[in-house]
């Protein structure tokens, strides 16, 4: 068992802290005063005010290590979700959270903030204006999924105001943003196999985009708000840019600022969907034998080709969430930041 020495509010824990999301979290996170313990199985990169731990979350010791005098962790740590690896993500999202919170009892951790995905409501029919209340998805699509869900569970059940630890699930969806590695570079290599040109159903299929400092505002808006008497213990909350746009238009100014033509004709949603059912069933079958990674997997062509954006109403009511980026201006940031992805480079 760990020496537990008083944790200071200022001192925190960003598992998952050199990925995407993680490393634009820490790097505010160290703007506003707070001291930072990264933890990852990989080191990513050197900031002052950071101190790295190195290890796999499903290591009780080595996260405990990464804990100490620590107030408040941000578990936003998760294998990516085109992995479509079942027991890995069983082995993450699931045994490995409920280490999280173990060692997070352990080391006499305050706060737990969970990065969840709005995803964990999604079955691939159309969702508008989604609010928090609307039941897991029963019939989850992808493993990605079906253990974000079980993650959520686990650690909103673990809210407990009797024994001081308080917990919050937020729930981004689709976050863009510099140094994504998902979004834009699956795009773009996409596009330059050709494969761009066409649109899955009518387009006219409205989506949640969210810039990443948006959903890092949410995180830390959630940290600094959680309080034995605040609504937020043990409570999920959508952040989003709260600007749904049309999913092709988005992916079409995306392409274009990086000199890749939009794309034009209309393929049937069911047509596709369905090819991608066959192709994610054959890339099962022939898993022993040959590993085939599908581009347009059942999920993709679901995000692709329904509505799904959510109500950030709780959150702008329980913590005063407002985006600070408006999309037009997340999206010119997004494409300036990839000058190697723009076409001829
Ligand atoms: N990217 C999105 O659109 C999106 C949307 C909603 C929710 N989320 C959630 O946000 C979180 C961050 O996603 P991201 O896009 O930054 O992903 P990412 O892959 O960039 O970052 C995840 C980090 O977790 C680390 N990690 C993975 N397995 C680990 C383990 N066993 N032990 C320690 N560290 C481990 C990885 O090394 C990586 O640095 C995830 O929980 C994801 O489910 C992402
Ligand atoms: C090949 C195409 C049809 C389009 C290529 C772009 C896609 C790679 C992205 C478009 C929407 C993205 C998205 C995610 C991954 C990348 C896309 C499919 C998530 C599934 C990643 C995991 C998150 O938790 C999901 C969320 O709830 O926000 C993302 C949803 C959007």
């Amino acid at each position: 068992m760990a020496t537990r020495t008083r944790p200071s509010s200022k001192r925190c824990a960003v598992i998952g802290g050199s990925g995407f999301l993680g490393r634009h979290l820490v790097e505010r996170l160290v703007d506003r005063g707070y001291t930072v313990n990264v933890f990852d199985i990989r080191q990513a990169y050197e900031l002052p005010g950071v101190t790295f731990h190195q290890g796999d979350l499903c290591d009780r010791q080595a996260l405990l290590l990464a804990l100490k005098e620590v107030s408040v962790v941000f578990h936003c740590a998760s294998p990516a979700p085109a992995s479509d690896d079942r027991a890995l993500f069983q082995r993450v999202n699931i045994d490995g959270t409920r280490t999280v919170i173990q060692a997070c009892h352990e080391a006499g951790v305050q706060k737990l903030i969970l990065t969840s995905s709005a995803s964990v409501v999604f079955e691939g029919t159309d969702i508008k204006n989604g609010r928090e209340d609307l039941p897991y998805a029963k019939k989850p699509i992808d493993y990605y999924t079906e253990t974000k869900i079980v993650q959520e569970k686990l650690v909103l059940e673990a809210c407990s105001k009797e024994k001081g630890f308080l917990t919050v699930a937020i729930r981004p969806h689709g976050i863009f943003g510099p140094r994504d590695p998902q979004l834009v570079p699956i795009l773009i290599d996409t596009a330059r196999r050709g494969k761009m040109k066409f649109i899955i159903g009518d387009g006219s299929n409205l989506v949640d985009f969210t810039y990443v400092e948006n959903v890092v505002h949410g995180h830390i808006l959630a940290a600094e708000h959680l309080k034995a008497d605040s609504p937020l213990c043990g409570q999920a909350y959508h952040i989003t840019n709260d600007e749904p746009v049309r999913f092709w238009d988005f992916m079409s100014q995306i392409l274009e600022g990086l000199g890749y033509s939009a794309p034009r004709y209309h393929l049937p949603y069911t047509l596709v969907y369905g090819i991608a059912l066959l192709l994610w069933l054959m890339a099962l079958v022939l898993r022993p034998l040959i590993r085939i990674k599908p581009t347009f997997t059942p999920m993709r062509v679901a995000l692709a080709g329904t509505h799904h954006y959510y109500s950030c109403a709780r959150a702008k009511k329980d913590m005063g969430y407002q985006p600070l980026v408006p999309l037009r201006e997340a999206i010119v940031r997004t494409v300036e930041s990839y000058p190697h992805l723009r076409k001829g480079a």
